[in-house]
C-alpha cells in the first residue's frame, strides 16, 4: 500500500499536523495529511486530491519537495509512506476530516503522539543536511576548535568521534563545548559512549558492533540516537533499536578506508529507500554533494576530511 503525506511547512518553519478520527485505524495518533494513492494516481495527484478533501486547500505539485519515504508495517499490508514538503497553497486548512489539526515547531513535538511511522518524518525534518565527523588524528583541544568554527559556518550536528584518546578524555573535551552547542541550538553525539551522552545529555552515534548488543533505545527521544551501518540488516537493527537515524559507508573511495569496495550511489539508494529512517551517505563524499545524496533518498552528507576543510 503506498500512501502520500504532505508536510505543510509555514513562513515560521512549522509544520501541520493532523490528529486521527475516532473508529479510524491508529485514531487519536498524529500525522501529516494525506491517505492512500488510488489507482493511477501517484504521490503528487494523491495529496493534491487528498489536501483539498482533508483540509480544503489547493497546492500546485511544482512546489512538492520530496523529504522521505518511509516502509512499514503495522502487522498487515506493507506500507510505503512517501512524506512531500508542501510551502505553497491556497486557502486556510481545516480540519475537514482529522479530529484536529494544530500547527507545531519539529522540535517541540513529542514522537511518541505521532503514528509510528511518522516518528521518520520528523526525524528528517528536524536534521540538517550535513553530519561532519571529527578528524581520528586529532588532539581533544584541536578538535573542539574544529568544532567551534564549524558551528560559526552554520554546521548544526556533529559527531564527537576521537578514537586516538580515551573515551574519558574524549567526554571532557565535549563538556567544554556544551555553553557553545546550547547558544548555537546545535546537537553534538558521542561516538559509542553512551554513558557520556547520558551524563552530559548529548547524543550518542553506535558502532554497528553495539547495535547487535541493544534491545532497546538507550537514550530518551529529545537526544539523538544514530548508528553507522554498512548493509541492510544494520539498518535494519537501528530501526529496531529506535535509532533517529543511520549513516550508510563507504558510498565513495575514501583514503581512510582503502580496502572497503564502495556502494556507489545507486546501491546507496537503495539501502537508503529501503530504511524506515534518514540516512546520511558517508565516505569520499562531502558537503557538496548533499544533492547527490539526496536525489538517492538521502537525507544529506556526513564525513571527516571534506567537512573541515573550510
Ligand atoms: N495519511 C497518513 N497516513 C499515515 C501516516 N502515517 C501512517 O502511518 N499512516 C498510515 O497510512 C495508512 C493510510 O491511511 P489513511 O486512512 O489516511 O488513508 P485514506 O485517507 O486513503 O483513508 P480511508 O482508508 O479512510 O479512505 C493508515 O494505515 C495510516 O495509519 C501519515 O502521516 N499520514
Amino acid at each position: 500500500m503506498h500512501v502520500a503525506a504532505g508536510v505543510l511547512v509555514d513562513g515560521a518553519g512549522r509544520v501541520l499536523l493532523a490528529q486521527r478520527p475516532p473508529g479510524k485505524h491508529l485514531a487519536g495518533r498524529w500525522e501529516f495529511p494525506g491517505g492512500k494513492l488510488e489507482a493511477g494516481e501517484d504521490t503528487a495527484a494523491a495529496l493534491v486530491r487528498e489536501l483539498d478533501e482533508e483540509l480544503g486547500i489547493a497546492v500546485d505539485p511544482l512546489s512538492f519537495e520530496p523529504l522521505i519515504r518511509v516502509p512499514w508495517s503495522y502487522g498487515e499490508r506493507p506500507l510505503c509512506l512517501d512524506a512531500v514538503i508542501v510551502r505553497a497553497w491556497s486557502g486556510v486548512p481545516a480540519a475537514l476530516d482529522a479530529a484536529a489539526i494544530d500547527w507545531r515547531d519539529p522540535r517541540d513535538v513529542d514522537p511518541s503522539l505521532l503514528a509510528p511511522a511518522d516518528r521518520a518524518i520528523l526525524a528528517a525534518l528536524r536534521l540538517p543536511e550535513h553530519y561532519p565527523v571529527t578528524p581520528s588524528d586529532v588532539s581533544v583541544e584541536r578538535a573542539a576548535t574544529l568544532v567551534r568554527a564549524a558551528l560559526a559556518r552554520g554546521e548544526r550536528l556533529m559527531q564527537w568521534r576521537l578514537p586516538s584518546v580515551s573515551l574519558a578524555e574524549a567526554r571532557k573535551g565535549a563538556a567544554g563545548l556544551l555553553p557553545e552547542l546550547r547558544r548555537f541550538g546545535a546537537s553534538l553525539l558521542l561516538n559509542r559512549d553512551i554513558e557520556g551522552a547520558r551524563e552530559l545529555g548529548l547524543g550518542v552515534h553506535l558502532s554497528a558492533a553495539q547495535l547487535r548488543e541493544l534491545d532497546a533505545r538507550p537514550l530518551p527521544p529529545s537526544q539523538w540516537v544514530a548508528a553507522s551501518c554498512h548493509d541492510a540488516d544494520e539498518l535494519a537493527m537501528a530501526v529496531r533499536c529506535g535509532c533517529d537515524f543511520a549513516t550508510v559507508s563507504p558510498v565513495m573511495p575514501t583514503a581512510s578506508h582503502p580496502g572497503a569496495e564502495p556502494l556507489g550511489w545507486p546501491r546507496f539508494a537503495k539501502l537508503a529507500e529501503a530504511a524506515a529512517l534518514p540516512v546520511f551517505a558517508l565516505g569520499g563524499v562531502g558537503p557538496h554533494e548533499v544533492a547527490e545524496a539526496r536525489m538517492h533518498a538521502g537525507q544529506g552528507t556526513a564525513g571527516i576530511r571534506a567537512f573541515w576543510r573550510a
